[in-house]
């Protein structure tokens, strides 16, 4: 599912049966139950009564037997007519109502997970929660059915009477508070060691997904030796500790099922004491084998209730790991939103393709980064005052003091070296990363009509070739699709499609070539005509023709263009050139035959 770095976080090193384990279950509660009238609390409450109702017609049934050996010791032939009869109404009130039990924990548990999965997908997808996560390496996790156990309803069984006196109920309570410490003792680690088992899990299965994401190139490398080989150590190390996983709970199941059977046999000894004595001496053979056998399922009835209790640490370890996990990823996911400026706390919302209209969002106030879109000039996109940025894993700084503006006309072409800081200087301005100083001014919207970015690796999602195109469920705009701008890609997309509106089952990945995905970005832009296109490489796949036709359809609509690029013939289509020089240094030109300007500050000038 989702997932992060944040298993390796501080918090996250010891997850225990602790106070944190309470705040983090009840926070998942207040997902799971947000009002008194819901859907999951009119089913849980449902369960309870049904589970309630359950209960007492078990302990009819239960006492049945005891009934039956009056009514046979005294051979009454229409009590015992009777009997039957109640014990079959009884038996089948008990069958309805446990099919009725397992039918709404199965309905709650779809009900469950669609809540707490909407509820993570809601934030993950908030803002760029998805970036930064798995910027921090991405681990698979779920485990919230664990999180259904519902069995706990049944410890609300009614406690029935005991004919033992206060022996009964007082030796079988001391019997499961010595049961619980023990229990307790042996779960311990079991909560760190799942924890652990479910992060290797993620692991193991995002390695299966990279190779099938790679596949190709993994094949044109003949990687499979080397994949194989790799795979099989996170398989190892997830085997490793799953088995010791289960060496921890075998300690615990000895324990569990050692409770119950010690349970069973406490009954007979409660009652074997007023029986010896002379307490009943009085009965006769009849009335005194009914009543042993009426507080034999009382006594069993009662340690059963509370053995189910104990039981119930099994699972509580589980549900303890899951919680963590789920808890510790809502934290980490929340911490994230916190920090980045384009989310509006009070709203709860960022930028939305399917708002085709230009809405411009007020930054949430940020200590740390001067970041803000706020209406400046009409005719600027950017104005970077003093910015310096780096990688987040190096202490060297990729640009120093860097100061200019991108304004409307103004075409920008930024070159230099591999590994300058070229695509980084885009993460700065779409706030995918974080300046070390300096100000970063967005002065339009993101989106359609404002600034687009196409990423150096296009980006396809799924659907039909108009919702590639178009990028939104919505298509609002009217569709003249502008595909025959890049008119090679449109009859041979169009052909194998079937249609703009045919759905297609393929990855896109998969079946486009690199110079395809380019011509689709780029039929992207077109369609969304933002005024301002930031192209990260976007035409290093396409001939010099090709690449000559889509900046002159660029330009042809009106967009103000900042490329990146190795290739010398973007010069032609651009007025000014930052070139990134490595070490923080940087460099601004004008470009031949060009009237644009859009320095503020330039110390190399
Ligand atoms: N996600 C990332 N996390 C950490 N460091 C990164 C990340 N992406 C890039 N870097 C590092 O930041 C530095 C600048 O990378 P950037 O992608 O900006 O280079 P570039 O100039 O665009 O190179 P190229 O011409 O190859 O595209 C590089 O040293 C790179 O290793």
């Amino acid at each position: 599912m989702l997932g992060s770095r944040y298993g390796t976080d501080s918090r996250a090193l010891t997850p225990k049966l602790d106070w944190k384990f309470v705040q983090r279950f009840c926070s998942i509660q207040r997902v799971l139950f947000p009002s008194w009238i819901n859907q999951n609390v009119l089913m849980f409450g449902t369960l309870l009564v049904v589970t309630l109702t359950e209960q007492l017609i078990i302990y009819q049934v239960g006492v049945l037997p005891s009934q039956f050996y009056m009514v046979l010791a005294d051979k009454d032939y229409p009590g015992f007519k009777n009997l039957v009869g109640l014990a079959m109404v009884l038996i089948l009130l008990n069958s309805t109502m446990k099919s009725v039990d397992q039918y709404i924990c199965g309905q709650m548990y779809v009900s469950w997970r669609k809540t707490l999965t909407e509820s993570l997908h809601a934030a993950y997808f908030q803002g760029r929660v998805y970036y930064t996560l798995n910027q921090n390496g991405c681990k698979d996790r779920d485990g919230y059915k664990t999180l259904l156990f519902f069995s706990l309803l049944s410890c609300a069984s009614p406690s029935p009477p005991c004919s033992t006196g206060w022996i009964g109920p007082v030796s079988i309570f001391c019997y499961f508070v010595i049961g619980t410490v023990a229990n307790k003792m042996l779960m311990g680690p079991i909560v760190t060691t799942l924890f652990e088992q479910e992060k290797l899990e993620g692991d193991f299965r995002f390695k299966h997904m990279q190779i099938r994401v790679n596949a190709e190139s993994a094949a044109f490398y003949r990687a499979g030796k080397v994949e194989h080989m790799r795979t099989d150590r996170r398989l190892q190390t997830l085997l490793l500790t799953q088995k010791s996983l289960i060496n921890k709970e075998l300690w615990l199941y000895i324990g569990v099922n050692t409770f119950d059977y010690v349970g069973g046999f406490l009954s007979y000894i409660i009652i074997a004491i007023p029986i010896f004595t002379g307490v009943y001496d009085g009965l006769s053979p009849g009335e005194l084998s009914a009543l042993i056998s009426k507080n034999a399922f009382v006594c069993i009835y009662l340690i059963n209730g509370f053995t189910q209790l104990i039981d119930l640490s099994t699972t509580l370890s589980d549900v303890a790991g899951y919680t963590h996990r789920i808890g510790e990823l809502r934290e980490v996911m929340d911490d994230i939103l916190r920090t980045q400026c384009d989310y509006d706390p009070a709203s709860g919302e960022s930028y939305n393709f399917d708002r085709l209209n230009c809405v411009c969002l007020n930054a949430a106030s940020h200590s740390l980064l001067d970041f803000d879109i706020h209406g400046g000039p009409a005719d600027t996109a950017f104005i970077l005052d003093h910015v310096s940025y780096k990688s987040p894993y190096s202490d060297q700084l990729l640009v120093d003091d860097l100061s200019l503006k991108i304004s409307q006309g103004t075409h920008l072409l930024v070159v230099g070296n591999t590994g300058t800081g070229k695509t980084s200087l885009l993460r700065v301005l779409n706030r995918l990363w974080e300046a070390e100083s300096g100000f970063v001014h967005m002065t339009t919207c993101f989106g359609p009509r404002g600034t687009l970015f196409l990423p150096q690796k296009p980006y396809m999602t799924d659907g039909t070739l108009r919702e590639q195109v178009a990028f939104s469920s919505k298509i609002s705009f009217p569709f003249k699709i502008k595909l025959d701008l890049c008119s090679p890609l449109q009859s041979s997309l169009l052909k194998r499609t079937g249609g703009l509106d045919e759905k297609v089952d393929w990855n896109w990945y998969d079946v486009l070539s690199p110079g395809e995905m380019q011509r689709l970005s780029f039929a992207r832009l077109f369609y969304l005509q933002p005024k301002y296109a930031v192209l990260d490489e976007a035409t290093s796949a396409l001939t010099e023709e090709a690449e000559a036709q889509l900046y002159r359809a660029c330009k042809q609509l009106g967009m103000t263009l900042v490329s990146l690029g190795h290739r010398s013939t973007l010069e032609k289509y651009h007025d000014i050139q930052l070139k990134l020089c490595g070490d923080g240094r940087w460099e601004v030109t004008k470009l031949k035959g060009s009237g644009g300007s859009l320095i503020l500050r330039d110390p190399a000038m």
